[in-house]
Parts: structure tokens; sequence; C-alpha cells
């Protein structure tokens, strides 16, 4: 899908040197610890951010030249939180990944309505359609947002932490779902042993920078995992022939009772 070298644009540099590439139709998990840049890195390639130096590219064009319209038909992005206070149906908010493929104040079209139904469908959130954003839980919440950027029809959805206030079984199903689906995913996730199972392709951040990419067997090695989160880590292949990630922090001090004297 694309590509992006180059850094953010403010006098600190937050992701710097940055060369990836997320392959067409692929499941790419973006990881690393808090603050190593794949907010910022999902925001350069959604167009949000444009880089201080390099360049995105979507299909080989310089995102730089797309007008937003077009970059918002194809690329479909979400936040790591939504707001909440909206008065809107639950059904009016998925509506709004429609308005890039909108002509002006037009009534939804029969695709649109089909478009945002079938994203819904997806997610498990039809017999939310008629509730009032604001009332929903923040799982509820993720999921409609989700799929919100689902309805838009994206070749690319961007998602920032999309696992965040779900429980295991919405984590999985969510998980396998994106796997499945044939546009390119770029998700930051947090919980590497789902992202060991689940991604096809990963991409490690630390301080801004790529430390590595691809496969989850090139990326979850031992020194890479103990480098960047000071954690040992064993990979394996799992019963069902998934990579499984085993991490402890072994030698070091651990908070076993809650008060912090381990
Ligand atoms: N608008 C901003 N102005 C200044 N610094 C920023 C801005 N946005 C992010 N940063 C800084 O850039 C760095 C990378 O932030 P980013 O949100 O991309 O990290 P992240 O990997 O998504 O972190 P997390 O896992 O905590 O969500 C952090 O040090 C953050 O404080």
């Amino acid at each position: 899908m694309s590509r992006s070298t180059g850094s953010g644009k403010s006098a600190r540099k937050l992701v710097d040197e940055v060369t990836a590439a997320f392959p067409e139709g692929g499941f790419t998990g973006l990881i690393g610890p808090n603050g190593s840049g794949k907010s910022t890195l999902l925001r350069l390639l959604a167009g949000l951010y444009g880089p201080s130096g390099g360049h995105v590219l979507l299909d080989g064009a310089d995102l730089a030249d797309l007008r937003r319209r077009d970059i918002a038909r194809r690329v479909a992005v979400t936040a790591q939180e939504v707001a909440s206070e909206a008065e809107m149906t639950v059904m009016d908010v998925v509506l709004l990944g429609r308005l890039p493929h909108r002509r002006g104040r037009a009534a939804p079209s029969r695709h649109d309505l089909r478009a945002a139904g079938e994203a819904m469908a997806h997610l498990g959130v039809e017999p939310l359609a008629e509730r009032v954003w604001s009332t929903l839980s923040g799982g509820e919440r993720q999921r409609v947002n989700i799929a919100r950027a689902l309805a838009q029809e994206p070749a690319a959805l961007l998602l920032d932490e999309p696992t965040n206030h779900l429980d295991i079984t919405h984590r999985l199903d969510l998980l396998e779902f994106l796997a499945r689906i044939p546009a390119t995913v770029v998700a930051a996730l947090h919980d590497l042993d789902l992202a060991a199972r689940h991604c096809d392709h990963l991409v490690l951040l630390h301080a801004g920078r790529v430390v590595a990419s691809g496969t989850p067997e090139e990326v979850l090695t031992p020194p890479h995992m103990e480098r960047v989160f000071g954690v040992r880590s064993t990979l394996r292949t799992g019963p069902d022939g998934r990579p499984e990630l085993r991490l402890d922090r072994a030698g070091l001090p651990t908070v076993a009772d809650g008060t912090g004297r381990g």
C-alpha cells in the first residue's frame, strides 16, 4: 500500500528516518512502547500530518499530491479515543464514513445504506443502530467507530489501538476479521501476543525509529524484545500453527502484591 520515509512536522522529530512498506491486503501490526511514534506514523500514513522530509506513497502516488477527498475515499482512519458527547444515532455515525463518497448534502444512497449496514453487521453493532452515540459503552463506541471506517470501503484501513476497551471475545473477533478482509490494514497494537498470532507483518518502533519489520518471527526476536521492551521472550509455533509469544520479566523486579514491593 504505502511507504513512509521521513519525519513528522515539528521542531522535535516525532518519527525519524522511517522507511516502511505495508503489504497490500495484509494485516500489519504497528508495535512499540508508549510514545514510540505509532500514532504519529498512522497520522502520517493517513495524510493528517505532512512529513517535513520524505514521502508517503499510496499505490506509488505521493499523498502530498492527492486531494484530501481522494485520500479519504481510499484511506480510512480511526483515532485512539473518540469524542463521547455527540447526540447522533449509531447509524448516523456509521454513515459519516460514507461522506467522502457522497455528493453535497444528498440523502444517503442505497449503496451508502448497504455499506453502513454491512459494516455494522461485521462489527456486531447492528442492534445498536438507533442508540444515541453518547450512551454507548467504551467497547461499543470502539466497534461503532471501526464500523464507520469500514463503511468508507477503504483500500487501506488505519486503526489506532482498535482493541482498546474491547473484551477478549471482541478482541479476538476483531483481529480475526481484520486478518481476513481484503483491505490493507495497519493497526497500532499493544497486545504483542495477539499481534504475533493475527498479523502477517509487523513494524516495531522505538523512540520514533523502525527497529525491525517483517514477519512475526523476524520481528519478535529475543534481542528485539529485550532491547525495546526490556523483557525476555520466547516465540514458538502453537498447536494451531500460529506463532505464540511468551514474555516475562525474569531477572527484573516484579510487582507481586500490588504494593510495588514485589
Ligand atoms: N502534537 C504533539 N506535539 C508534541 N509532541 C507530540 C505530539 N504528538 C505526539 N507527541 C510526542 O511524540 C511521541 C510519539 O507519540 P505517539 O502518540 O506517536 O506515540 P505512540 O507510540 O502512539 O504512543 P502510545 O502507545 O502511548 O499511544 C511522544 O513522545 C509524544 O509525546
